[in-house]
């Protein structure tokens, strides 16, 4: 990642009731990077996720944007990043627009610019039909699509969303899913989750925390280019119509359309995905294995014993 470091953790740790609940947190985060915070529930990551958005200050180690220090310069997180907490702090009586309008005050945006920020923030967030609907007639996807609504009204850099996906149906998962991707494009973004398919969707990177503990950190596609990818096909297929693509070492069947297919160490997926296609086989899907993602995720929820952070 060549993008200049928008947010950076410098051995970071938080002392709650007596305990250190977060410890010697180093990591940094880029604009165009979605960073998925991954851990088991109380492994740190609202309190990591508090502390990045400026609301909870560190007991030692330095948040840091764009170099400057959040404790020093707490104006900053009010102006620069945009927090969506695990319950969004909407206001039910409210509808989104007004609601849109209130945050914006709060974020200190001039008068003059916030309808157009409005209006920007309704059509990123898919809200548009609802702009006028009071929240509390709302579904709790579009709710959640409120909150995320408030983070990025101001364009923050760094846009802070806890568990975000948490209790929505697939379809409203998904659409969630999608908006995240398109902020990555030209943000910053941290997100936690202990929901593998919302790394796997929407992360290019994961840091896995455990116990208050950094135990992993790296690229989701990594596991794409270990050569573990799942494919979805249109057609029922062999293990030999798969070793018969060059890059493919082996093929394992999940169902009757779907494989787990370990491609060799020289292998793009752009490769492998032209000749899935040259073949006819049908391709519907394609995606980094999350198995191995999900054994390290396992392995380190499973283990007592402080790791390295990689
Ligand atoms: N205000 C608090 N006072 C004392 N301990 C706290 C406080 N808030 C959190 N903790 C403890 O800190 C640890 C980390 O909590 P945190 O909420 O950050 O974890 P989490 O990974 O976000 O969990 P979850 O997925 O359940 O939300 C937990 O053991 C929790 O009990």
């Amino acid at each position: 990642m060549n993008a200049p470091v928008t947010l950076s953790l410098d051995h970071v740790s938080r002392r709650l009731a007596g305990r250190t609940v977060v410890h010697d947190l180093n990591l940094n985060v880029a604009r165009g990077e979605v960073l998925g915070l991954l851990g088991v529930n109380g492994a740190g990551k609202t309190t990591t996720l508090r502390m990045i958005a400026g609301v909870l200050a560190p007991s030692a180690g330095a948040v840091r944007l764009g170099g400057a220090d959040l404790y020093e310069q707490p104006e900053l997180a009010r102006r620069r990043i945009g927090y969506l907490p695990e319950t969004p702090p909407l206001h039910a009586e409210l509808t989104t627009a007004e609601f849109l309008r209130f945050c914006a005050r709060l974020h200190g945006l001039a008068r003059g610019a916030v309808p157009a920020a409005i209006d920007r923030t309704l059509e990123r967030c898919a809200l548009g039909d609802v702009r006028h609907r009071p929240m509390a007639a709302l579904s709790k996807g579009f709710r959640q699509r409120v909150g995320l609504a408030q983070a990025i009204l101001h364009d923050p850099e760094l846009i802070v969303l806890d568990e975000p996906a948490s209790g929505l149906d697939p379809v409203q998962a998904l659409k969630l899913r999608e908006i995240v991707r398109g902020l990555g494009e030209d943000h910053a973004v941290v997100l936690s989750t202990h929901v593998l398919p919302d790394v796997s969707a929407c992360c290019d990177r994961v840091a896995i925390l455990h116990q208050g503990e950094l135990r992993h950190v790296g690229a989701t596609h990594a596991q794409v280019d270990q050569g573990a990818v799942r494919v979805g096909v249109g057609k029922a297929l062999q293990v030999d119509d798969w070793l018969a693509l060059p890059m493919v070492i082996a093929a394992a069947p999940i169902d009757a359309t779907h494989w787990r297919v370990q491609l060799n160490a020289n292998a793009t997926v752009d490769a492998f995905a032209g000749a899935v296609v040259a073949r006819g086989f049908g391709l519907q899907e394609l995606r980094a294995d999350s198995l191995a993602l999900e054994q390290t995720f396992l392995a380190i929820a499973a283990s007592d014993a402080p790791a390295q952070a990689a």
